[in-house]
């Protein structure tokens, strides 16, 4: 009789070649991911000790106004935490306009990045938008100015370049957890958080050339890395529309699930990754993005190598030394191979 092992390889072989027969868009969920990981297959020692994650409901609580100035509340934005959970969310509240962003939005979404980046309780943080309809449909045309986007009186600009920036650079996983459409300029933002879960309502796709408009920075380089550079393409020139299904399978996405498991399944991966090592997680997601940002994802996984270099004997003897106005002895530390 096969072991399971056989059977996994059986079945990875012949889920390759349904994949590869069916055409795109009739395929309802990745035939792959349908019995690889059964309860048999999870029956190994790390899973015995680790169990699974608790499955119980989330409680969230608005958290703690970070605002400056005149803005006394969040309003284009909902920020809550998790109650006895190192779970953050940050919630796109304009569902009347499919969620797309003004520049307030983008502010108070910055806002927002920053107080869950250095809140040290914070480990995982999602971003969704509110209702089912849409996750982001991406820059408010209405506001759009020959400078980019303006609020009533302020000078226009594209802000939402340096919040793509912001989520690439923050050291925590980031988890889009997208319902409805992320088109546009809220593709883009999909596409740069870590990780990308769907109800299978989401639709995903690129308008900017329909509206006269491109991202040549993250959006195209980083769709590139994603889904390879014919798809992206295809997804910049014809302006197409994808399913979820279609996204699972071209490598947009993590996984797809009912609409009404959304927040469930994307709470339970923040769970997981929250009993893992928040260091290794930091310095992965750093190298993880280190080559496709340049200097600057070198500065990323650079800087981490410093802050852990800092907790060490070595790292502090080298500064005791010079506030005892010494010279520094490192004779004792390894030259490792
Ligand atoms: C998202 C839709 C496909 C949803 O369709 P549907 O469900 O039928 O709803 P609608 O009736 O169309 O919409 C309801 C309501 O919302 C308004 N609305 C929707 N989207 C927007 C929007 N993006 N801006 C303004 N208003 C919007 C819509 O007008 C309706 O209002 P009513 O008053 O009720 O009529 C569909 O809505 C749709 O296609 N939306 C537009 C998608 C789009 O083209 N987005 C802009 C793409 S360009 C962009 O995002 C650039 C962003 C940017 O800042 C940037 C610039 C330069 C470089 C990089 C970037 C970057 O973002 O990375």
């Amino acid at each position: 009789m096969a072991d399971s092992k056989e059977l996994g390889s059986a079945n990875r072989r012949i889920s390759a070649v349904t994949n590869h027969l069916i055409p795109v868009g009739l395929i309802p969920t990745r035939v792959d991911s349908v019995e690889l990981c059964n309860a048999s297959s999870m029956n190994d020692n790390y899973h015995k000790v680790h169990g699974e994650v608790p499955t119980n409901e989330i409680v969230w609580r608005k958290a703690d106004f970070v605002g400056e100035g005149d803005n006394k509340e969040f309003v284009d934005i909902i920020y809550e935490k998790a109650v006895g959970e190192d779970i953050a969310k940050i919630t796109i509240n304009r569902p009347e306009r499919r969620n797309a962003f003004r520049p307030q939005t983008v502010k108070e979404l910055m806002r927002a990045f920053n107080d869950a980046r250095d809140d040290s309780s914070v480990g995982v943080i999602i971003l969704t938008g509110k209702g089912t309809k849409a996750f982001c449909s991406g820059g408010d045309q209405a506001l759009r100015t020959p400078d980019g986007y303006a609020d009533p009186k302020d000078v226009g600009r594209l802000n939402v370049l340096d919040l793509q920036v912001q989520i690439r650079r923050l050291p925590k996983p980031i988890i889009a957890m997208v319902a409805g459409y992320a088109v546009g300029g809220g593709h883009i933002l999909h596409m740069v958080c870590d990780l990308t879960i769907a109800a299978d309502n989401a639709i995903f796709g690129q308008t900017g050339p329909k509206v006269g408009s491109f991202d040549a920075g993250y959006g195209s380089s980083i769709m590139s890395r994603l889904v390879g550079p014919k798809k992206a393409r295809e997804m910049w020139f014809m302006t197409r529309f994808y399913t979820a299904s279609e996204a699972d399978k071209m490598g947009l996405i993590n996984t797809v699930v009912p609409l009404e498991d959304l927040e469930k399944e994307t709470v339970k991966w923040c769970r997981e990754i929250l009993r893992n090592s928040p260091t290794a997680i930091r310095v992965l997601k750093a190298a993880l993005n280190a080559v496709d940002d340049g200097h600057a994802g070198l500065q990323g996984l650079g800087g981490d190598a410093t802050l852990l270099f800092y907790g060490t004997d070595e790292a502090t003897e080298g500064r005791t030394a010079y506030m005892q106005r010494r010279p520094p002895d490192f004779s004792k530390f390894a030259r490792r191979p």
